[in-house]
């Protein structure tokens, strides 16, 4: 990453950091994930070179830009004012010719994508879509294929439910990786 890039994402984070603290209601906020876990993101991507990539939940296109560092990418999220942030500071970030950036809510993208189509899954959406946004995540995710879920840790109860199914379901492998607020990293096996 150039130096630059990274002083932009400091900069956007920060902001976020601020921001958030004087909304009072959660929706409001931007909820940036953790840096360390944008920079493991990151360095997953970079690493596997997944050749389709899917965000749900943009916000204002912080870990979008992490991840359009390392890769071409779509992201998807259903607030038209937070999306047009994003449009913003992926241009200001020199990274909007790598993103593909939808509107919409992210069950109707699940649905209309197609069978193992998506090499690499961001989840980083409303924790109570996730159990019934499942059978589509599973069904677009390619074999070989990851799925990366933020917030197991500092939402556990929330994504409880959704984490027993994925452990009942056959031919996943997963893990909790402690960083940030806890990501849940799901592989489909070949
Ligand atoms: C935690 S924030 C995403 C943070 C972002 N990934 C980052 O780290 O910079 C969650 C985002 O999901 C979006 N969202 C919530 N429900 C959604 C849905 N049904 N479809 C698409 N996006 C949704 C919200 O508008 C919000 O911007």
């Amino acid at each position: 990453m150039t130096p630059d890039l990274a002083a932009f994402l400091d900069k956007l984070y920060a902001e976020g950091q601020e921001f958030d603290a004087e909304q009072s209601d959660r929706l409001d906020r931007r909820r940036n994930l953790e840096p360390e876990s944008a920079a493991l993101l990151r360095s997953l991507i970079d690493g596997i070179s997944p050749k389709s990539v899917l965000e749900l939940g943009t916000s204002n296109g912080y870990s979008t830009i992490w991840m359009a560092d390392v890769v071409n990418l779509t992201t998807v999220d259903n607030d038209p004012e937070r999306s047009l942030d994003a449009a913003e500071n992926l241009r200001a970030a020199g990274v909007e010719d790598k993103v593909v950036q939808i509107v919409a809510d992210g069950a109707e993208i699940l649905a209309d994508s197609v069978d193992e189509q998506w090499d690499f899954i961001f989840l980083d959406a409303e924790r109570s879509l996730y159990v019934n946004w499942w059978s589509d995540l599973q069904r677009v995710l390619a074999s070989g294929g990851l799925l990366v879920v933020d917030n197991v840790l500092s939402h556990a109860d929330q994504v409880a439910k959704f984490r027993e199914i994925i452990d009942q379901t056959q031919g996943l492998r997963s893990l909790v990786l402690p960083i940030g607020a806890g990501l849940l990293i799901v592989a489909k096996q070949d």
